[in-house]
């Protein structure tokens, strides 16, 4: 026995189907019409590459207000937390994307408690998520609560610093944390390999939860579920950010310029042989098979 009913049409043909069964169907338009928010927030160590990544993972000059001469220059420190909202649109579907960028630590004499302001922050906009779903006009409300946190950790330590620990596990209550290993052009791939390791005990060791990535669903194809356990097993990922386009063999691409080649870094591109060089890009830079592979014959600087 069905609930659905089917309004005929003028002409006396079957019409369109009304039922319990197109819920997901109108959940589906109504959603796609109204578009999605995304908090994306990135954190860490002052100067690890965050504003720059940023930029680069989205292809736009998200610090324009800043007064300077050129992307490059305009990527300067970062002393407050700072917001930046794009609008993107792919087949239709928007997203609202913020991106909110907070300063570096470790740069202070005294650094205790330097997450606090962060962990303020993705209080305020949980609070106030809250009272505006409390309160009457409950239509139209942004959400500005932060959904994910891109944490960098240093390439120049040996693992996680005890400032990381405390900063993560501060907010691993509160949003979904996601560790990268910044400038991954400054390591080889072995040491990318080696850091990552230590990164991963530690996090075990210090009991932070990060993301988890969700189960991949068992009727998905070998192809799918190989490529989501590499996925999963190259946490943390090793990124490479940069602001200035490059031209490699007649390709502009935003890339890392090298006495030895360029580092593309972007998550395009296959190797790039640039200059006398045998320099090899890694590829893709910000997702999970970022290696650093930047050191090429022309020599380590
Ligand atoms: N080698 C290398 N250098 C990078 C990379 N990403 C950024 N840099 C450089 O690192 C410096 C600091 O970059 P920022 O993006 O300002 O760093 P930040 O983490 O936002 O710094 P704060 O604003 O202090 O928090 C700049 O000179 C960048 O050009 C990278 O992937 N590899």
């Amino acid at each position: 026995c069905s609930s659905g009913t089917r309004f005929p049409n003028g002409d006396g043909t079957d019409g369109e189907y009304v039922g319990f069964a197109t819920l997901p169907n109108q959940v589906h338009r109504k959603s796609v019409k109204k578009g999605f928010d995304f908090t994306l927030m990135v954190a860490g160590e002052s100067g690890l590459g965050k504003s720059t990544l940023v930029n680069s993972l989205f292809l736009t000059d998200m610090y324009r207000d800043r007064k300077l001469l050129n992307a490059e220059e305009r990527i300067t420190q970062t002393v407050e937390i700072t917001k930046h909202v794009v609008d993107i649109e792919e087949k239709g579907v928007k997203l609202r994307l913020t991106i909110v960028d907070t300063p570096g630590f470790g740069d202070a004499v005294n650094n205790t408690e330097c997450w606090k302001p962060v962990a303020d922050y993705i209080d305020q906009q949980f609070e106030q998520y809250f009272r505006d779903e409390s309160g009457l006009n409950r239509k139209n409300i942004q959400d500005n609560r932060v959904h994910c946190c891109i944490y960098f950790i240093s390439p120049f330590g040996h693992g996680l610093r005890p400032l990381d620990v405390e900063f993560m596990r501060a907010l691993h209550q509160r949003v979904n944390i996601v560790p990268v290993l910044a400038k991954a052009d400054t390591l080889t791939p072995s040491e990318v390999e080696r850091m990552k390791n230590k990164i991963r005990e530690e996090i075990d060791h210090y009991g932070i939860r990060i993301y988890q990535f969700p189960e991949c669903d068992s009727d998905e194809d070998e192809e799918f579920k190989l490529q989501d356990q590499a996925l999963k097993e190259s946490i943390p990922f090793a990124v490479i950010g940069s602001n200035t386009v490059v031209e490699a063999k007649g390709r502009r691409v935003r890339g890392r310029l090298y006495p030895w080649g360029i580092v593309e870094g972007n998550a395009m591109g296959g190797p790039v042989p640039a200059g006398t060089g045998t320099s090899r890009t890694p590829s893709p830079s910000c997702g999970p098979h970022a290696g650093g592979l930047g050191r090429g014959a022309g020599g380590a600087p």
